[in-house]
């Protein structure tokens, strides 16, 4: 059964971190944490897919903003692992501003 729920992010972010230490050569994210430019070739397509995003809110195109935005967050699900960073840590950091921004 395909997730069809945010448990899709956990899941792609452990492939992320699985392609980190196994290497496949038919595997886009090996292809992006060995790219000759290093980390800057992730920055890039980061720094992409946030323009396409733009530009699709720009174009109020909602089937675009979803796709482009699936792009921008596998990225920087890419981005995180490359930087060790774990998606507990983001929940955590989202978590603690909410309790301390609540108002009631
Ligand atoms: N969610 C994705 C995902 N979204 C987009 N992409 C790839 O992201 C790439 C970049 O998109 P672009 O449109 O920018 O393509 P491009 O111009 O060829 O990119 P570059 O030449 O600049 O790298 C495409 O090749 C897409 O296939 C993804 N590749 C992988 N995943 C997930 O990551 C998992 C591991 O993937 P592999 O490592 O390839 O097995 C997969 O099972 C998926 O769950």
């Amino acid at each position: 059964m395909p997730d069809t729920d945010l448990s899709i992010l956990n899941r792609v972010y452990e492939i992320i971190l699985d392609r980190k230490q196994n290497y496949d050569e038919r595997s886009y994210v090996c292809k992006l944490l060995n790219h000759r430019k290093g980390m800057n070739k992730i920055l890039e397509k980061v720094g992409e897919e946030s323009v396409e995003t733009i530009l699709a809110v720009r174009n109020e195109n909602h089937e675009e903003i979803v796709s482009e935005s699936s792009d921008l967050i596998f990225h920087l699900l890419v981005m995180l692992a490359a930087n060790n960073v774990t998606l507990d840590e983001i929940a955590a950091e989202l978590s603690a501003r909410h309790e301390s921004m609540k108002r009631d």
